[in-house]
């Protein structure tokens, strides 16, 4: 069965209060079912938040970005997957060791599906061979994304420009997760490697990211409905 639009879309609460965060999602309830919670917001309001948006009947995938060695990253993964989110973020660049110990550890409560950032959507070709890596994005998340798979992770965050490629070599079960989703005329910001929604969705996205375009719009819940409407006429 095919997912409806609602399952594809979350919504990054990059907001500094439990108040501001939580006030959007009333005006998104009914409109929106995931809602993302990044750094930001869980260094504010840990898990408590998490468990609020549970209880509210909404899915939460909780962005962390682990990356530290084995054993504290496993500890990172259970203790941020006490309050029941469904999906949650390691940096694929930790390596393999990490990101096996993050996969077993991601067995306990709630059992939250794993998502290795491959190369971050704010970066270009500049940006990645400044840290020492002299391959494109593209090459570096297509081996990212191999070695996430083969060591135990669920899915995968990359931009809208690789998707295409992962979705061939990967097959149609892959979880790919694309955030830099900008739809036409909105303000691109700090994002490199970005996509309309309906170009992410057809180059074969699971789900798409949206932080400020949905967040700071003067009409969240019209701005959520018209990505919706890109993603459903791009299914
Ligand atoms: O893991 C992520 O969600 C993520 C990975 C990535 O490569 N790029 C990226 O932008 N994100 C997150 O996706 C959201 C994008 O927000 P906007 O740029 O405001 O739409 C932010 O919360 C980022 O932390």
């Amino acid at each position: 069965m095919r997912p409806s639009p609602k399952d594809r879309l979350a919504v990054a609460l990059d907001f500094p209060t439990a108040k501001a965060a939580l006030d959007l999602v009333d005006q998104l309830s009914g409109t929106c079912q995931w809602f993302k919670v990044g750094m930001e917001l869980y260094y504010a309001t840990g898990n408590s938040l998490v468990e609020t948006l549970r209880n509210r009947g909404f899915n939460v995938f909780l962005d962390l970005k682990l990356h530290d060695i084995p054993n504290t990253v496993a500890g990172g993964v259970r203790s941020a997957t006490q309050a029941g989110a469904s999906l949650l973020t390691i940096h694929a660049s930790g390596g393999p060791a990490m990101m096996a110990a993050a996969a077993e550890a991601a067995t306990g409560y709630g059992s939250p599906r794993l998502l290795a950032v491959t190369v971050l959507t704010s970066m270009d070709a500049a940006q990645l061979n400044a840290t020492g890596v002299s391959s494109t994005p593209a090459e570096q998340v297509l081996r990212l994304a191999k070695l996430a798979q083969s060591s135990g992770v669920h899915g995968l965050v990359c931009s809208a420009e690789e998707v295409g490629t992962l979705r061939a070599e990967l097959g149609d079960d892959a979880l790919l997760v694309i955030p830099g989703i900008r739809p036409a005329g909105s303000e691109i910001g700090d994002q490199k490697r970005i996509a309309t929604p309906h170009a992410a969705i057809e180059r074969g996205a699971s789900m798409l990211v949206v932080g400020r375009p949905i967040t700071q719009a003067a009409n969240p819940a019209e701005a959520a409905e018209l990505i919706l409407k890109e993603i459903e006429a791009a299914s």
